[in-house]
């Protein structure tokens, strides 16, 4: 059994959303809370004073929707989006905007193919083919034709889908920037995540001291990492 090395005296939990704390679903919007999760994250919580994050691609609207008032901190969109402690405004920073054109040439060609589906954030869209696997090549297409860069965006794989996000915002920025804070400050993150995304938030959290974990990698799915989730909450595979 993985251990964290270290008390929840010392620890501080951020996790990812997709693929770790929910399975993937169809959409977006069908992913289930499996049972038992969310008093899971409430007894983490407060077993951890308080230092418990969730670290999503998804808006933070879209997490306060599935998960209600449980993190005491939620970066949305990487990143892009911050809530530092519940209730408190949301830090945005400067944001750059998709050109017009490209968001009526995804959305032409999702209707060109039932199924696809493009999702707008504040800042990035993600072009989604998961119920429409055809519609990949003619994302693709369109994405790699793109200057991003210069638009200031990055364009990222994800899971049956194509990110467009700000360049400059992942992760591991999103982490360390929550760390600075209480009740986080002064304690080791522990993150751990599915996607490639991810791997930033597990770079960040092991350079601070902390640990990173990685689904498939060190647990083989979402499930095995939430009975895992679940020990700990009841205060097993924790280090002295
Ligand atoms: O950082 P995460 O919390 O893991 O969010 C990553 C993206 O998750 C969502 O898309 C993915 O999950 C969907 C539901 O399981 C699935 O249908 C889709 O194929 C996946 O790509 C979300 O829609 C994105 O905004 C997040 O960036």
């Amino acid at each position: 059994m993985i251990q964290v090395p270290f008390p929840p005296s010392r620890a501080a939990l951020l996790l990812d959303f997709d693929g770790t704390l929910v399975d993937i679903a169809p959409t977006p919007e069908s992913v289930r809370v499996p049972e038992g999760l969310a008093a899971d994250l409430v007894r983490l919580r407060d077993m951890l004073d308080g230092a418990l994050a969730i670290i999503t691609g998804r808006p933070i609207a879209q997490i306060d929707h599935f998960l209600p008032d449980i993190p005491h901190a939620v970066a949305g969109e990487h990143g892009v989006m911050m809530r530092h402690a519940p209730g408190q405004a949301l830090r945005e920073r400067e944001l750059p905007v998709v050109p017009g054109e490209w968001v009526r040439a995804v959305e032409k060609a999702a209707a060109d193919h039932p199924g696809a589906s493009v999702e707008h954030k504040k800042a990035g869209m993600v072009l989604h083919y998961r119920r429409a696997p055809e519609a990949e090549a003619a994302f693709r297409a369109l994405a790699s034709a793109w200057p991003a860069e210069s638009h200031g965006f990055h364009l990222q794989d994800a899971q049956m889908a194509i990110e467009l996000r700000p360049v400059g915002i992942d992760k591991g920025k999103a982490l360390r920037e929550l760390m600075a804070e209480p009740p986080f400050e002064g304690r080791l993150p522990v993150f751990a995540g599915d996607d490639v995304t991810d791997r930033d938030g597990v770079r960040a959290a092991r350079q601070m001291g902390g640990a990173g974990w990685l689904i498939p990698d060190d647990f083989p799915d979402a499930a095995t990492f939430r009975r895992w989730l679940h020990d700990l909450s009841e205060g097993r595979g924790w280090g002295a």
